[in-house]
């Protein structure tokens, strides 16, 4: 746990609905997600959970609430900032591009960094996370962990605010399982914040700062 007192939030909603035809999804949620905490979002099946995910990332809109990140109004679908980065469940690389290729994309194309500085960085994420004699593999040539680390860098590489994954251990083993969450922990060290969406209990007891409970 972090000191209470030197706790700021980072991110915050307020009042959040969402409806999906005329079904009421959540109802004013309110929640504050703490700069440097690892906060899970649990609850039951079908409660709502990826859907929160989901606007808070830009993806689906909201009926009504609002978004503040780091004190000021947030528009979530306003792409350009690339604040907040996805880890999704099915990681969704793209088949047809190597590991290396999967990880530069986007800093190239949408950030406009050069390819060897794109490059440069990758390789060091790839080795950060083990992924160095993967490099040159297709997403077809690796094992879930790595298939999810690959994800984790691609995510790291546009240097987000807040990391968020959606379900990362429903694919896992339990050592992977492990893996990730000790991972996970890195990452709060050297300073970054990470939003989970989970129904994986254990697993959110023993990773997270703070659990956000749906349902
Ligand atoms: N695009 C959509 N259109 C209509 N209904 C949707 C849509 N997306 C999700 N829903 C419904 O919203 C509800 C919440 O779904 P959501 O995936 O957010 O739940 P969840 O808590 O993440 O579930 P799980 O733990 O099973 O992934 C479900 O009843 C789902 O059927």
């Amino acid at each position: 746990m972090n000191n209470v007192a030197t706790r700021t939030p980072i991110l915050e909603l307020t009042n959040l609905s969402k409806t999906f035809a005329n079904k009421v999804i959540f109802k004013n949620i309110n929640l504050q997600v703490m700069k440097n905490d690892i906060l899970s979002i649990v609850g039951p099946s079908g409660v709502g959970k990826t859907t929160l995910l989901r606007t808070i990332l830009g993806l689906e809109p909201v009926d009504s609430g609002s978004f503040k990140f780091a004190g000021q109004v947030f528009d979530p679908t306003d792409h350009s900032q690339n604040q907040i980065g996805i880890v999704f469940q099915d990681y969704r690389l793209f088949p047809n591009l190597n590991v290396l290729e999967n990880i530069t994309l986007a800093p190239i194309q949408a950030q406009k960094q050069t390819p060897a500085a794109a490059v440069q960085q990758a390789d060091r994420l790839l080795e950060f996370l083990k992924l160095t004699p993967q490099r040159k593999l297709y997403p077809f040539q690796l094992s879930g962990g790595q298939k999810q680390r690959v994800a984790i860098a691609r995510a790291l590489i546009l240097e987000p605010q807040i990391l968020c994954y959606d379900e990362p251990t429903s694919a896992l083993d339990s050592s992977n399982k492990w893996q990730v969450a000790n991972l996970l922990r890195q990452f709060q060290k050297q300073g970054m914040t990470q939003l989970v969406v989970t129904h994986d209990d254990q697993f959110a007891q023993k990773i997270s700062s703070d659990i956000f409970q749906m349902g």
